[in-house]
């Protein structure tokens, strides 16, 4: 079996950050290990506290599981602050851990926001880099590349433009274009590729970018090519929309057994 390990959030509610990314690897058949970078308490209508933890115990998490099991397959979520940020990029040059995920997450569907304002610039100067494949959606491209995006076109130019940053596949994802159509751009340096699914009409989108992410990353650990691995990822994350449920009173989670329910 292929090990992937996210570095993220804790989201209490179980719908996003961790908990929605070992769904995912456990979903897909891969071992799944974390390292907890914030808890966060969270539920369906918001977040209502955020704890970061220590650069260091960040970085002793990541030793405990570098120095003694293999990993295939990773993927980056929430990392908070330039500290917990900078201690992530020197870990994973120190162990060469390559065919990162790196999901950009800046602010929850609720509007809280998980990275620092001032951590936006270490991102891009000492994370972005170390991408194998960085996954932002539209909110967080238009942050990257200080420019408004509303179009297919626009995703294009803004993907070209991230690409600069180092990552060498960048992914725009097209959840939060007003439009019949969720496409996702994909720009691997030289061309575009287009992996299209029909919107579905549901308010339960609670973890949709993390579950992609992770969903990502777990097919790249089982050997797959970044084009097969996108295509599959938008598949999972598709069908997990589909089926996605009401927990709570707001905006519920994506469902990853619903083969078995
Ligand atoms: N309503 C929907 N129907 C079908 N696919 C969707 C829908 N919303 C999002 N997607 C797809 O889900 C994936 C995640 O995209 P999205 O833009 O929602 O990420 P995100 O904003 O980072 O998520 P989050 O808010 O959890 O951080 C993409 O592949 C996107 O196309
Ligand atoms: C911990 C965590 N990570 C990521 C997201 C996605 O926005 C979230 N809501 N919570």
């Amino acid at each position: 079996m292929k090990h992937a390990l996210t570095i993220a959030g804790s989201d209490s509610s179980g719908g996003a950050g961790i908990q929605a990314d070992l769904k995912a690897f456990s979903a897909l058949g891969v071992y799944g290990m974390s390292v907890i970078t914030a808890v966060t308490a969270q539920n369906t209508q918001g977040v209502t506290g955020v704890q970061e933890i220590t650069p260091d115990m960040v970085a002793a998490q990541i030793d405990a599981i570098y120095t003694d099991i293999n990993v295939d397959g990773v993927k980056i979520g929430m990392v908070s602050s330039a500290e917990i940020i900078k201690v992530i990029a020197e870990r994973l040059h120190t162990y060469e851990a390559d065919k990162v995920v790196i999901d950009t997450v800046m602010v929850s569907k609720s509007g809280c926001h998980l990275l620092k304002k001032e951590a936006k610039d270490s991102l891009k100067k000492h994370l972005l880099p170390r991408a194998y494949v960085v996954t932002p959606n539209i909110y967080e491209a238009e942050v990257l590349v200080d420019s408004k995006i509303s179009n297919i076109e626009e995703m294009k130019l803004a993907a070209k433009e991230i690409h600069q940053l180092g990552a060498k596949f960048v992914i725009v994802k097209g959840g939060h274009l007003d439009d019949e159509t969720c496409a996702d751009v994909l720009f691997d340096g030289d061309e575009y590729h287009l992996f299209n699914s029909k919107r579905i009409n549901t308010q339960h989108t609670h973890g949709t970018g993390c579950t992609f992410s992770a969903a990502l990353a777990a097919f790249l650990a089982q050997g797959y090519d970044v084009y097969e691995s996108t295509s599959k990822a938008k598949e999972y994350i598709t069908e997990a929309i589909r089926h996605s449920f009401a927990v709570g009173k707001g905006v519920g989670p994506t469902h990853h057994f619903y083969k078995y329910y």
